[in-house]
């Protein structure tokens, strides 16, 4: 079980409002000019990855406080709860075990005192034959022509992660080409269909609980249309595949169990890339690439299980998150990575984020006086700069960010990657020391504009600076660094949560409008006048009616 300790009761809380009155009126810059060795002290490797974390505003005495933060809420005995399958996951009477998938074939992974690393290792061996079947062209479809295509119908957890990681990883791409459907919206299958050829497309219907009906609409949807080319159901075993831990609603479906991958109730939705869900991501980047994604977020768990508090990547990043969300008031946080090939990463760790720490009710069923999970955005760099930076440097708002490129570009084109590391190593500069009135009317003056126009003009240009940020810089973005990134964050989230005293393995409150919409349904399928609801959603309903 988890602890459950209000950290707003703790001694460690008391002195970091301490350390924030303190902090407040110390500039961030002068704690580099006091400090030359401040980068060395505040920042880490992870294996090819720098995690510079020096930019934040932090000293000795706040750093500690903040592990001491963690020590009393007895974050040390919730990792181990996490990764020795404890059902912390208590209202759904789960365990959560994600790391485990992650583990080499004989790492044993006691659930209920029963080892499920050999059936873990089964169902990855059928993602790898089935993978290297598929590529090599062994696989075939009804005509007997090798698959060019693989569609995969999920959403949310069931899309998100293998969409980011695809994208991620382009650069290892197969010869297969593969798209994703989430969306209920028919724009979003009928535009990926139009470029398909049946004869040559696999679907992966990619559902943890085969019920979703975003999914299975779309699942319906694609079927009707390979069964109007195939004209023979029996086709649809070389075309279509489950991923899935419902194996009676596979069947329903029409998916002969020999096409489903398994998975398990222990690998929650937004977890479960690294399970029979990211058979997209081996097929698309070929099965060793996933193993190596595998591994470096194994080595990250081994990182997050056995590293000092002091030391921990995924724990330092968590109570800085703490430190900004719960004594600065900071609401957001900025995930910005300088790699285009990054593009999806903040959108999934959107859910990941947010999904699992935006509760309001502690561990004990008692609402929270105190802010938690924070809203997470971003966009890669440069693009960014270009658009909503201007409220990272100059708005009322404090917003924490992370900055993460590579050194290596996979696309050494002139000097396009310097261009792009000279604008990440500029903005979390920029952010940290700001622009003072004084450089800001020296420069004035140089540009030759007279004291009256200096004046007016001088406050718009002035940077407060002291904007908190961290640096990830990995040596290269590949597979098992990717891994390593995507586990850390993972690690992040869980340890914020155990802070907050929060469940972060349910999802309850993605509940309530599923089933509204689902009252609404049939409301929408005929032509009567709806007056079931509040003037405003009949009247919606009723205009919709009238329009369609
Ligand atoms: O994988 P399935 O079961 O279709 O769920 C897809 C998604 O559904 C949502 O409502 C959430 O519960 C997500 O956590 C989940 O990833």
């Amino acid at each position: 079980m988890l602890p459950t300790i209000n950290f707003t009761q703790t001694t460690a809380f008391q002195k970091l409002l301490e350390d924030k009155k303190r902090l407040e009126s110390l500039p961030l810059k002068s704690l580099f000019h006091s400090d030359k060795n401040r980068q060395s002290t505040y920042s880490l490797y992870f294996q090819d990855i720098l995690i510079d974390y020096s930019k934040n505003l932090i000293d000795a005495d706040t750093f500690q406080h903040l592990i001491e933060l963690a020590k009393e809420c007895q974050l040390e005995s919730a990792i181990k709860a996490q990764l020795s399958g404890e059902l912390i996951n208590q209202t759904e009477g789960r365990a959560v075990l994600h790391t485990a998938l992650r583990k080499p074939k004989g790492e044993p992974q006691l659930l209920d005192g029963v080892n499920i690393n050999a059936e873990i290792h089964q169902v990855r061996e059928h993602m790898k034959e089935f993978t290297e079947q598929v590529i090599s062209g062994t696989w075939k479809g009804y005509t007997q022509e090798a698959i060019t295509d693989i569609v995969n119908i999920g959403i949310g957890g069931s899309d998100l992660g293998p969409v980011m990681v695809t994208e991620a990883l382009k650069p290892y791409k197969t010869r297969l080409n593969v798209h994703f459907v989430s969306n209920v919206d028919g724009t979003h299958i009928a535009e990926t269909l139009k470029k398909l050829n049946p004869a040559t497309t696999l679907f992966l219907i990619a559902s943890k609980t085969f019920t979703t009906q975003e999914t299975m609409a779309n699942a319906f949807t694609a079927r009707a249309w390979f069964l109007d080319a195939a004209q023979d159901e029996s086709a649809i075993s070389k075309h279509f595949v489950a991923l899935s831990t419902n194996k009676s609603q596979v069947e329903k479906f029409g998916i002969d169990s020999s096409n489903m991958f398994a998975f398990w109730d222990w690998v929650g939705g937004r977890y479960s890339l690294w399970s029979a869900i990211g058979l997209s991501i081996s097929l698309s980047i070929g099965y060793d690439n996933f193993e190596a994604l595998l591994e470096g977020a194994h080595d990250m768990d081994n990182h997050l299980a056995y590293t000092p508090l002091e030391k921990n990547a995924p724990v330092i990043l968590a109570l800085l998150g703490i430190w900004y969300i719960n004594f600065w008031n900071a609401p957001t946080h900025a995930i910005l990575p300088y790699d285009q090939y990054m593009h999806r990463f903040a959108a999934y760790f959107q859910q990941g984020d947010m999904e699992s720490n935006g509760k309001s009710v502690d561990r004990a069923g008692n609402h929270v006086n105190y802010a938690t999970g924070p809203v997470i955005w971003g966009e890669p760099g440069t693009n960014g700069q270009h658009a909503f930076y201007q409220l990272i440097h100059q708005g009322t708002q404090m917003i924490p960010a992370d900055f993460i490129a590579p050194a290596q570009t996979h696309n050494p084109i002139g000097n396009h990657h310097t261009l792009l590391m000279s604008n990440f190593f500029a903005q979390t500069e920029a952010l940290m020391n700001g622009k003072s009135l004084d450089t800001v009317i020296a420069e004035l003056q140089k540009a030759g504009l007279n004291d009256e126009a200096i004046q007016k003009l001088a406050p718009f240009k002035v940077f407060e600076g002291n904007k908190p940020t961290n640096s990830i810089l990995a040596k290269q973005i590949n597979p098992k660094t990717l891994g390593a990134l995507i586990a850390m964050y993972e690690h992040k989230i869980f340890v914020q949560g155990v802070i907050w005293n929060i469940f972060s393995y349910d999802q309850w409150g993605v509940e309530l409008g599923k089933q509204l919409a689902n009252s609404i349904l049939p409301e929408l399928e005929n032509d009567q006048t709806v007056t079931s609801h509040d003037s405003s959603t009949n009247g919606l309903i009723n205009q919709f009616k009238a329009w369609r």
